[in-house]
């Protein structure tokens, strides 16, 4: 029997990002660890609970952090770091025991999180970016990955060109662009989610510089298909513009499903990101939804 038959869920969003957040912590122990993709994959079947990101809460593995969180995309994949579905969790826990920060961990360590500016806004300090070729990771050397050579379309005169691609915990591909609309990218974005330059896989993402302070962007998420917001791919986005001198490093970005603040912090490195995270409603997994994959 899978560890989520019967088990509680919360159903949320991080600025349209649609998320499903299960707290294993407490009642299933040691089960919590057999979280399948099959299961995630059931959860995310027209009868389940529609999502791009499950975001299950394991027992802390460490002192001092609140949880191991183990992040799923709706395809069963595991993704290393999930910005939106952070906050969600975050706006869970302190809602639930009045705290005001917390650490997590993640596959890509440990995250702090703590109360926004204002009472609905959450921050998730997502670590530092990385950028060298294997830490993305691209197939082969790339010395210098500002702008890397990979284009779609005709040759001598291609769709889309040189992204910027950095790991925020996972691999990301920016495409700057003038006008982010004018792209089919649920055509481009598995074409490129896919190519063989990503080894892993990566998160596309079509971006326009406003301005030294705001962007706007959309995101083909890898593992989960195009979304309305992607967190990590705002970090990512942020910094590689930040990283090419072309806006500061305290950017307003605009998704389709609302905006994010991301700051790049000069003295660690560390990127925060803050937003909002927005409940919508809970219930129980039916065990009939696991009955194919038990
Ligand atoms: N929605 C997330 C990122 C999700 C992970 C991604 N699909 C992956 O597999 O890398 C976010 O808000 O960061």
């Amino acid at each position: 029997m899978s560890a989520l038959a019967n088990h509680a869920f919360a159903k949320m969003n991080g600025i349209g990002n649609e998320i499903v957040v299960v707290d294993l912590r407490d009642s299933m122990g040691n089960l919590a660890a057999q979280v399948t993709a099959e299961d995630a994959r059931a959860v995310a079947s027209p009868a389940g609970v529609p999502y791009d990101q499950l975001m299950v809460l394991q027992p802390p593995r460490l002192q001092g952090t609140e949880a191991f969180i183990k992040i799923y995309n709706s395809d069963g994949s595991e993704a290393g770091a999930c910005g939106n579905g952070m906050r969600c969790v975050v706006r869970r826990v302190f809602e639930r025991t009045g705290q005001s920060a917390v650490t997590f961990e993640t596959r890509a360590g440990l995250l702090n999180c703590w109360q926004g500016p204002a009472p609905d806004l959450y921050t998730v300090d997502m670590g530092a970016p990385k950028f060298g070729w294997q830490d993305i990771p691209l197939a082969e050397e790339f010395r210098d990955t500002r702008y890397i050579e990979l284009q779609v379309g005709p040759i001598d005169n291609p769709v889309l060109h040189s992204p910027s691609v950095v790991s925020m915990g996972n691999p990301h591909a920016i495409f700057w662009v003038d006008d982010v609309n004018a792209y089919d990218l649920e055509r481009f974005g598995p074409l490129l989610e896919n190519h063989p330059i990503f080894p892993e896989r990566a998160n596309i993402t079509l971006a326009h510089i406003v301005d030294r302070d705001h962007i706007t962007m959309r995101t083909w998420e890898r593992g989960a298909g195009l979304t309305r917001a992607c967190g990590s791919a705002a970090c990512a986005t942020a910094v590689a513009a930040a990283r090419l001198k072309r806006t500061n490093r305290i950017v307003e970005m605009t998704l389709p499903g609302g905006k994010l603040g991301i700051e790049w912090r000069e003295r660690d490195d560390h990127v925060l990101m803050t937003g909002t995270a927005e409940f919508e409603y809970e219930g129980r997994f039916d065990p009939a939804l696991f009955a194919s994959v038990a």
